[in-house]
C-alpha cells in the first residue's frame, strides 16, 4: 500500500484557462478517494496525469515519495477501469484478464492461478471461458476489474466504471468494488459525476468545479460541513441563504440573512469571518423544522410537496427565498397553500464561501 501524491498539479490545452488548477492532494496508503464533479471539471483529466496519459502543465506526480511525472503509462504500476471496460471482444475472459501478465512475461502456470485468483475476487468464478459478446454489462465491467487488479498494482484507477449499467446494478457494484479494493489494499483513486456513489463507496471525497478544487474531506464532512456553495448545492439539496456577519456568540457567527431574521451559523476553521462580511449560510432541508407562523426564522408559503414514501419535501416561498424542507412523514404536515414557520435546527446552520 502506497501514498499518492499530487503536487501541485496543473493542466491547460494551449493558450486556454487551465482544465486543472493547482490540485494539491496526498491520497493515503490503501485508501479509496474519489474525484468528485460536474461534467467538464476536470476530474478524468487529473485521473489521466495520474495513470501517466496526459503530462501535467505543472506540479509533480509521486507514488509513496517516488517521482512519477516522467515515468510512462505502462511503467507506473496503475490498473485502469474505464467507463467502457475497453475489453477484448474476441478474447475469452481468461485471455482478457490475464492480458497484463502476459505483457509482464509472467509464467503460464502462475498466471493461471492469478487470472483464477482475479475471477474468483470478482464473483466471476466458472466463468474464465465465457466469451464477452456473452456477458452481461455487469459481468463485463467486473472482468475490466479483474483485469486490472490481477496485476497487483500498487494503484487502481477507476474511471466513471458504472455509468454505463442501470441503477439497480450500480449500487451492487459499487459494493463489490468496494469490497475487492479493500482486500486487496490498493490505493485507489475513483472518478465519477455521482454524488451519491462517491457517498457511498469513499474515504474520502474531493469535489472539483471548473479544475479547482473545492473541497477535500470523508463524505461526513463534505455533506456537514461545505466548504462553499457549490460543495452545499453538489453534494445533496441545501438551502443557501446569503447573508451579512453581524455578531458572535462563541464558536458560532450570528448571520442576518435575508427577510432580516439572525441565524447562529458554525464555520470552517480556515474561514475568517468578521462582522460586516457577506457571507452564505447552507441548512439542509431536513435540517429545517416548522413552527407556528411568526415564530420561526422565516414565515414561508407551502408552493408544493413531493411524497416520498418515507418523507415529506416541501417547496417554500419565504419573500424573495426559496425554502426545501424535508420532514418524516406524519399527519399534522403543512398542507398546501399553508403559511408556516421554519426555523433551522440548532447547530445545523454552516457558513460556507459563497
Ligand atoms: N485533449 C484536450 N484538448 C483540449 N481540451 C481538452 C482536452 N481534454 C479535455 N479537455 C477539456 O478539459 C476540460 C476538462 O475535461 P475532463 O474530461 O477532465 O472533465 P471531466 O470532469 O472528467 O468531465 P466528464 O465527466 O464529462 O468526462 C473540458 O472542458 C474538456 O473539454
Amino acid at each position: 500500500m502506497i501514498p499518492v501524491r499530487l503536487d501541485r498539479i496543473s493542466k491547460s490545452y494551449g493558450a486556454n484557462a487551465p482544465v486543472v488548477h493547482d490540485v494539491d492532494v496526498t491520497i493515503g496508503a490503501g485508501e479509496f478517494f474519489t474525484l468528485l464533479g460536474p461534467s467538464g471539471c476536470g476530474k478524468s483529466t487529473t485521473l489521466r496525469m495520474i495513470a501517466g496519459f496526459v503530462a501535467p502543465s505543472s506540479g509533480r506526480i509521486l507514488f509513496d515519495g517516488r517521482d512519477m511525472t516522467a515515468v510512462p503509462p505502462n511503467k507506473r504500476g496503475t490498473g485502469m477501469v474505464f467507463q467502457n471496460y475497453a475489453l477484448f471482444p474476441h478474447y475469452d475472459v481468461a485471455q482478457n484478464v490475464a492480458y497484463g501478465l502476459v505483457s509482464r512475461k509472467v509464467a503460464k502456470d502462475e498466471r493461471r492461478k492469478r487470472v483464477a485468483a482475479a475471477l474468483d475476487a470478482v464473483g466471476l468464478d466458472g466463468y474464465a471461458d465465457r466469451r464477452i459478446d456473452q456477458l452481461s454489462g455487469g459481468q463485463q465491467q467486473r472482468v475490466a476489474l479483474a483485469r486490472a487488479l490481477v496485476i497487483n498494482p500498487a494503484v487502481l484507477l477507476l474511471d466513471e466504471p458504472l455509468s454505463n449499467l442501470d441503477a439497480k446494478l450500480r449500487e451492487e457494484m459499487r459494493t463489490e468494488i468496494r469490497r475487492a479494493q479493500k482486500d486487496a489494499g490498493i490505493t485507489s483513486v475513483y472518478v465519477t459525476h455521482d454524488q451519491n456513489e462517491a457517498m457511498a463507496m469513499s474515504d474520502r471525497v474531493a469535489v472539483f468545479d471548473a479544475g479547482k478544487l473545492h473541497q477535500i474531506g470523508t463524505p461526513r464532512e463534505v455533506y456537514h460541513r461545505p466548504a462553499s456553495a457549490f460543495v452545499a448545492r453538489f453534494i445533496g439539496r441545501s438551502n443557501v441563504l446569503p447573508g451579512e456577519v453581524v455578531g458572535r456568540e462563541g464558536e458560532q457567527v450570528a448571520v442576518r440573512v435575508s427577510g432580516g431574521k439572525t441565524v447562529l451559523a458554525g464555520h470552517p476553521d480556515d474561514l475568517a469571518v468578521a462582522e460586516g462580511d457577506a457571507v452564505a449560510v447552507s441548512v439542509r432541508p431536513e435540517h429545517l423544522t416548522f413552527t407556528d407562523a411568526g415564530a420561526g426564522t422565516f414565515d414561508a408559503e407551502v408552493r408544493g410537496i413531493e411524497f416520498t414514501g418515507s418523507h415529506c419535501q416541501f417547496d417554500l416561498r419565504a419573500g424573495d427565498l426559496d425554502l426545501a424542507v424535508t420532514a418524516a412523514d406524519r399527519v399534522d404536515l403543512p398542507r398546501l397553500g399553508d403559511t408556516v414557520g421554519v426555523r433551522p435546527e440548532s447547530g445545523r446552520a454552516w457558513v460556507v464561501r459563497p
